[in-house]
């Protein structure tokens, strides 16, 4: 089969049929086609580590699964042909493909691979050709579509996060078009109270912000001592920066009270985009009613910062 979207076999399939439509900003109404659990576990250890799925969040993957559908394949038949322009993505759910260039073997692969990523930024000649070795089924994505939906996802978040970033006080030296670009990098998380948000001695990846509720900081002084809690957090404030800026454990523990509404940023975004308020950020830090000195921090975080480091 080539990978035109046909209705007919879909609707009358069990699996993969359509449920409803997706609407997004300009009004265009895209079919959702049902997924099993077992899809929706291959499609996300697919895209796991994929560049073009890493920013976005649990429901928004969700939304560009929603919109995949399924192409069947027999053995021998070509999925994708060098030079052609490539306009889907595919991801296999069950069989094993042969990778060409230039007619040649050059890798096969099989069940949670995915290939044709470039058609999901521009329409481009595919790079190799990808050939059916069993009998494949996979789920296609068609770039346009996912551009789509990506549009939309960053229209809507710009407008839900513009009002509260603006009054982030950590962010007022941001101009707007960098708050922007903080407001595309967040991931929102929510949580119920009593619930740990990042824990005394453990590694820790995120910066957070608070967009409701409030929550705890516990810290132990030491090892065996019990846990002693030092402050409280609310809307607007922000925390877990200081593993990321001094690349060590966290230093206190954070437990929402009540129900907590948060934004997260990973390290590589923290790095990218949070770079004109590191120096605020750093500044800040000995200004914590911290039972365990952070003074000596300040000589951690100029040796970890990258304007520090020499280049090799
Ligand atoms: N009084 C405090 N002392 C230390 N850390 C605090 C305090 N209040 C809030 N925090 C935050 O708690 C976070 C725990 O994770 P981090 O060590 O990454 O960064 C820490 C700070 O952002």
């Amino acid at each position: 089969m080539n990978d035109v979207f046909d209705f007919s076999t879909v609707v009358t399939t069990r699996r993969g049929a359509i449920s409803s439509t997706t609407s997004i900003e300009s009004n265009e109404l895209i079919p959702i086609i049902e997924k099993d659990s077992r899809t929706i576990e291959i499609l996300s250890s697919a895209v796991k580590n994929n560049i073009l799925f890493s920013h976005l969040d649990d429901i928004e993957r969700k939304q560009i699964f929603d919109v995949m559908f399924p192409g069947f394949y027999s053995s021998d038949e070509v999925i994708i042909r060098q030079n052609e322009r490539g306009e889907h993505f595919y991801i296999i759910e069950e069989g094993e493909v042969d990778v060409y260039i230039n007619d040649e073997l050059m890798t096969s692969f099989g069940e949670c691979s995915c290939f044709g990523e470039l058609a999901l930024i521009q329409s481009t000649p595919r790079t190799v050709t990808i050939k059916a070795k069993t009998n494949v089924k996979l789920w296609s994505l068609f770039g346009e579509t996912y551009r789509k939906i990506l549009m939309d996802i960053t229209i809507k978040k710009r407008n839900s996060y513009r009002e509260f970033l603006n009054k982030v006080s950590i962010l007022q030296t941001l101009d707007e078009f960098e708050r922007l670009v903080v407001a595309d990098s967040l991931e929102s998380i929510q949580y119920e109270d009593g619930d740990i948000i990042v824990r005394q001695g453990d590694p820790g990846d995120d910066f957070f912000i608070i967009v409701e509720g409030t929550c705890t900081v516990h810290q132990k002084p030491s090892e065996s001592s019990e846990s002693i809690e030092i402050d409280t957090l609310s809307a607007g404030d922000y925390f877990g920066e200081i593993a990321l800026l001094c690349n060590r454990a966290r230093v206190a523990t954070i437990i929402a009270k009540g129900s907590l509404k948060c934004v997260k940023m990973n390290r590589k975004r923290f790095e990218r985009i949070l770079g004109p308020i590191r120096d605020i950020l750093q500044r800040n830090i000995p200004q914590y009613n911290s039972i365990i000195p952070l003074d000596q921090l300040q000589t951690m975080i100029i040796s970890s910062d990258p304007k520090n480091k020499e280049e090799y």
